[in-house]
């Protein structure tokens, strides 16, 4: 990743949702969902395809009005925010640019609107790794590219808060690792940033946050290392509770898992190791546990994907198995996130 920074971001600025509702027609798209998202943190925003995820965004984003409750970006709605784009940049959808602009005109286009200098233009190119790219029409732009395009887009102003809706999607593995080191080099300089996906998985290396939502509802929220649990190993042997007995002796918690496993509250494998010799006991496996997120997700957010249709949904007290046409500013709210 480049080194060349983004201008100053002075100080940290919060993401605050309360109560946030949005119906469309009867249908409960988000519902009373409160969250917070902390400066100088990477936030995961998951949930599976239909939880409601780019409809908080929008809501966050002033694209679309709550039906009840509020968001708010450093304590004010979006529309009251004196400089927006110096406060919050976005990235929602990475399809919505003109085809026959060049990336680089139409970044200049917006840095105009926001009274910025074209050097700003050219030093976002270079920072999200599409310099060569300025010049080819966005129409001919890869996913990948389409996605770093809006990703500059969004760092025009050099905002307090980036707003992402999956902005992995269409990356390669490098392009994923890339958006990595650059989302944590800025949260570094103290943005506050909320990345949205419907996988744990594709985050997990990146996010330090999570706010996890079903149905609209939230799940669960906290640090992701909440989420993974104490780090422990697994230890395969012939006699599992000799072994555990051994290892109480030795101040060293275990307990039985699946398969004859003893998972051990300890990451020390060499005391571990010496506590199994000392019993006489055979090692057969000895290696770190891991969480497993792919089914802890799954356990949290299962069967409530809405999109699938009726069999698949879980629905909420007041959501009826159609949905309610869609809301007029909702669907010019999904224009222009980026313009
Ligand atoms: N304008 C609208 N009118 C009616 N229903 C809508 C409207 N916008 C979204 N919905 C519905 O609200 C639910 C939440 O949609 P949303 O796009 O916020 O989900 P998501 O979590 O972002 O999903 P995905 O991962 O598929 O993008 C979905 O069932 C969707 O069909």
């Amino acid at each position: 990743m480049t080194t060349a920074q983004t201008t100053t971001s002075t100080r940290g600025a919060r993401i605050e949702a309360r109560d946030l509702t949005k119906t469309f027609g009867a249908f409960k798209a988000v519902d009373t969902l409160s969250f917070e998202v902390e400066p100088g943190r990477i936030t995961g925003f998951l949930g599976p395809n239909g939880a409601g995820k780019t409809t908080t965004l929008r809501m966050l984003l002033g694209l679309i009005h709550p039906t009840a409750g509020s968001a708010t970006i450093d304590g004010q709605k979006y529309h009251d925010l004196d400089h927006p784009q110096s406060i919050v940049g976005s990235a929602l959808e990475a399809t919505n640019f003109h085809p026959g602009r060049s990336g680089r005109d139409h970044l200049r286009v917006l840095a105009a609107a926001g009274g910025l200098p074209d050097s700003r233009v050219d030093e976002l190119l270079e920072l999200t790794g599409i310099p060569a790219a300025a010049r080819k029409r966005a129409g001919e732009y890869s996913m990948g590219m389409r996605q770093r395009l809006g990703l500059a887009a969004a760092l025009l102003g050099d905002p307090r808060v980036l707003i992402l809706d999956e902005p992995s999607n269409g990356l390669d593995p490098e392009g994923i690792r890339w958006l990595r080191g650059f989302l944590r080099h800025l949260s570094n300089e103290g943005k506050t940033i909320l990345v949205s996906s419907h996988l744990l998985q594709e985050v997990e290396q990146t996010v330090d946050d999570v706010v996890i939502i079903a149905n609209g509802r939230m799940v669960r929220s906290g640090a992701m290392s909440e989420l993974r649990g104490a780090p422990s190993t697994i230890v395969r042997t012939s006699d599992p509770a000799q072994l555990a007995g051994a290892l109480r002796v030795a101040d060293v918690l275990a307990q039985p898992g699946d398969d004859g496993e003893l998972i051990v509250e300890t990451t020390d494998k060499r005391l571990v190791g010496d506590v199994a010799l000392r019993a006489g006991l055979p090692i057969w496996e000895l290696r770190d546990r891991k969480a497993d997120l792919e089914a802890l997700f799954f356990e949290l957010t299962e069967g409530t994907n809405r999109n699938l249709g009726d069999g698949n949904a879980v629905p909420t007290a007041t959501a009826p198995t159609t949905h309610a046409p869609h809301e007029t500013d909702a669907i010019s709210g999904q224009e222009g996130a980026n313009e």
